[in-house]
């Protein structure tokens, strides 16, 4: 890991550039290498690292395999291969080796000095390298050129009701996708393996163009009657396209959380339930969306992603019932109703961190910075006090600490999006 991380600060430089300064109207794409060529060239590297190393270290012993292990879901076992992310149980998640602070200084952004886009942390999880501005803004036009759905499935999300969870139709219009995978399609025409890649890599880039449309499509059916806010636009990024769909496009400070959002949220190791049921799917060849598909649905438990909502739905209730400048004595006898209760409290503790998740203090100098003064803001700063000294006397969770979904919604309260039960679709 050291060594990726001195190979990808010598690019810190050249690359802290905002990706859309440039606003003359042409085409990046076709003249810079594209993420696609830059991937065609790492599969043989690669391919031929990981021979030599499992050749050289095939048998070698990763650990033994405890009964409180098998009883707790493989918790704990080493036993699988990821290398976008490696998340430390005490300084949390790093990207290819750069924490979140280091891909906020390394990665292009749209804003001089402002925050990173996904598109080159797409970039740098799937290559290990930080993109040029040139670059992020070529995978930027390469999305919104992939991001129109086909009409089945913009009936299919018309027609669900409105009282169908988002994310169950976030799930049900990826698999609906499905009808139009490259990789299915290529494998039912008998492709060889070695060229799985090019299919695979086709399909999920048609994917993560496509999620925009989809995530709003659910909000605006859900909760504003299928309103509509105009279309993709060629020459923004991804963040500033999904705003504009979900109508948040004329508040900079809402497109600039998105793609803190976004960038944050992107990755977590290959443990979690989510990113390990897409892989374990993905194993059996069925294609990309089938198997993000059923990542989803793993995310949308309640002690997963749908954490996201929960959180809000708690400290709304908490605000409701002690009011929002409760006493701290009034604060903890509401969190021990909750746990006398048999429930968590959610949005603290980590199956793995054992510190406070440095997602949560990204969102949290993102409030900080911009949102100081608001009562939710500094009621959540209040729990961040007051909950994990109740729960470690509780003693039964190994972490206190809050995790990334602990933060999420008193920033999207602040702007207007307010309806939580959407949360995790973001
Ligand atoms: C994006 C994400 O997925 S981040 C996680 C989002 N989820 C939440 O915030 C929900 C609240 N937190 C939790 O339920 C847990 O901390 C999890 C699911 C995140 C991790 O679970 P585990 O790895 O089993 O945690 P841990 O080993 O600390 O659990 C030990 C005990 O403490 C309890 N515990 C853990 N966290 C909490 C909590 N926040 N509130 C109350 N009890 C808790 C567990 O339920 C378990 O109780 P049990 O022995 O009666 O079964
Ligand atoms: O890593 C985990 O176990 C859960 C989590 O925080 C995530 O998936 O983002």
């Amino acid at each position: 890991m050291s060594a990726l991380r001195t190979f990808s600060s010598t690019f810190v430089k050249a690359s802290r550039q905002p990706a859309f300064r440039f606003a003359a109207a042409r085409s990046y794409a076709s003249q810079v290498k594209s993420l696609k060529e830059r991937v065609a060239e790492l599969i043989p590297e690669k391919q031929e690292e990981v021979k030599t190393f499992k050749k050289e270290y095939g048998n070698h012993v990763l650990g033994e395999v405890t009964i409180d292990q098998a009883y707790g879901g493989m918790r704990g076992v080493k036993g699988l291969v990821y290398e976008g992310s490696v998340l430390d149980a005490e300084e949390g998640i790093r990207f290819r080796g750069l924490t979140i602070p280091d891909c906020q200084k390394a990665l292009p952004s749209a804003i001089e000095g402002g925050e990173p886009l996904p598109e080159a942390l797409f970039w740098l999880l799937v290559t290990g390298e930080v993109p040029t501005a040139e670059q992020t803004k070529a995978l930027s036009e390469d999305w919104a050129a992939r991001g129109n759905l086909p009409k089945f499935v913009e009936d299919m999300l018309d027609n669900c009701p409105k009282t169908l969870h988002p994310m169950s139709q976030f799930s049900l219009a990826l698999n609906a996708l499905q009808h139009d995978s490259k990789f299915a399609n290529a494998y039912s025409n008998g492709i060889h393996k070695s060229k799985y890649w090019d299919p695979v890599f086709e399909d999920s880039m048609d994917m993560i163009a496509k999620l925009p449309k989809i995530a709003a499509r659910i909000y605006q059916n859900v909760y504003h009657n299928g309103a509509t806010h105009g279309d993709l636009e060629q020459d923004k990024d991804y963040s500033y396209n999904f705003s504009k769909l979900l109508g948040f496009a004329d508040n900079k400070e809402f497109v600039e959380l998105m793609r803190l959002y976004l960038v944050i949220h992107s990755d977590h190791e290959g443990g979690n339930a989510s990113a390990h049921t897409t892989h374990l799917v993905g194993s059996t060849l069925s294609d990309p969306y089938l198997s993000y598909a059923a990542g989803l649905n793993a995310l949308a438990g309640p002690l997963h992603g749908l954490a996201n909502q929960e959180v809000l739905r708690w400290t709304l209730q908490l605000k409701d019932n002690v009011g929002i400048d409760a006493s701290d004595d009034d604060i903890k006898k509401y969190l021990w109703d909750t746990l006398n209760g048999g429930r968590v409290v959610p949005g603290f503790g980590h199956a793995v961190l054992r510190k406070t998740d440095p997602r949560y203090m990204a969102q949290r100098e993102f409030a900080l910075k911009h949102l100081p003064e608001d009562p939710l803001f500094n009621l959540v700063s209040r729990l961040y006090h007051i909950i994990p000294g109740v729960l470690t006397e509780h003693g039964k969770t190994k972490n206190p600490w809050p995790n990334v979904d602990a933060h999420s919604g008193v920033l999207l309260q602040y702007y207007g999006l307010k309806e939580q039960d959407y949360y995790t679709v973001l």
